[in-house]
């Protein structure tokens, strides 16, 4: 699926969450979308999904606008953590009565998630457990195929291993049935893996748009000798520093040439990744937040 965002506004009464954000986004990729709490991730993915209409900008969903259409809502779908307190259903039940606008649902696939996922088909959804009423949704993502899944925090409440399954079978569904996914998550060390492109969104606008591997190759930790550390260091954005004796870590927001990773090397220093996580923190530092 290709979504095209252009100048959305987005927000709340006369309050503006989100400003000037364009994207676009391609078919059959998977998309992180990483922000701090009260950023407008959840309101960004509720005009992405049609459940609002932004207050300026549109977005285009492979050329037409989804608010309000039928034809492109049954294609996109979206799993957050939506109140199933009043959900007297049983499980099973509840997924076929979704199914029913879900024109790639695979009834099969579910029924072999609610078995990996240890879920009572019997039971009524209101009954779950917070893990288990997560899992309900997301067998419910997985199965329906939407060409544009998005997952908003779907993991919540889901222990360890539960969410090891998740990340397991987006993976590979998505390698058998390739779509357009966004997943929105805290959890960035646990699901980065899993993202092809990062979006971060900060300050009430989109920060960066960009492929993973290549915002990897921004963070550098340089590692040695204080002097040697800090005069290779000099003059590019240090990020965080830490000593423990005379050695001395920086980390740096720097794309480094050939020639100065052979100069790190020719001077024993010792240079190495950054997490996602880690970058994300430091990109997001110190920014106004828009929580509350
Ligand atoms: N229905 C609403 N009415 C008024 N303000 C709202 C509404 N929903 C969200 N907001 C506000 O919009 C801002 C963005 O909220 P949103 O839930 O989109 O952020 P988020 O990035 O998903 O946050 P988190 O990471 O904490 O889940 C917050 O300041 C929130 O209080």
């Amino acid at each position: 699926m290709h979504i095209q965002a252009e100048n959305l506004s987005i927000g709340y009464g006369s309050k503006n969450i989100l400003e000037h954000v364009s994207f676009e986004l391609e078919e059959n990729k998977i998309y992180g979308l990483l922000g701090r709490n009260g950023t407008g991730k959840t309101s960004l993915l509720s005009v992405l999904a049609a459940f609002r209409k932004p207050k300026a900008g549109r977005i285009m969903v492979n050329g037409e606008e989804p608010f309000e259409n039928a034809a492109v809502m049954e294609t996109i779908l979206f799993v957050y953590d939506s109140n199933l307190e009043d959900e007297t259903e049983k499980v099973k039940k509840w997924l076929r009565m979704n199914a029913a606008f879900r024109p790639n649902y695979d009834h099969d696939y579910a029924d072999y998630l609610c078995r990996r996922f240890n879920i009572p088909v019997n039971k009524a959804v209101k009954d779950l457990s917070k893990g288990l009423k997560s899992a309900v949704q997301v067998v419910d993502g997985l199965a329906s195929r939407a060409s544009l899944t998005i997952f908003d925090e779907a993991y919540l409440g889901m222990d360890a291993p539960a969410r090891e399954l998740f990340y397991e079978e987006v993976l590979k569904d998505y390698m058998e049935h390739p779509r357009t996914i966004i997943l929105s998550t805290h959890l960035i060390s646990e699901m980065a893996g899993m993202i092809e492109e990062v979006l971060i969104i900060n300050d009430g606008t989109l920060l960066l748009q960009q492929d993973k591997e290549q915002l990897l190759e921004r963070g550098t930790t340089v590692t040695g000798p204080k002097e040697k550390v800090l005069a290779f260091t000099e003059g590019k954005k240090r990020l965080k520093e830490q000593q423990l004796g005379s050695t001395m870590s920086i980390m740096i927001d720097a794309v480094l040439s050939d020639q100065e990773k052979q100069q790190a090397k020719a001077e024993n220093l010792e240079l190495g990744p950054v997490a996602l996580q880690e970058l994300f923190i430091h990109l997001t530092e110190g920014a106004e937040q828009h929580a509350g």
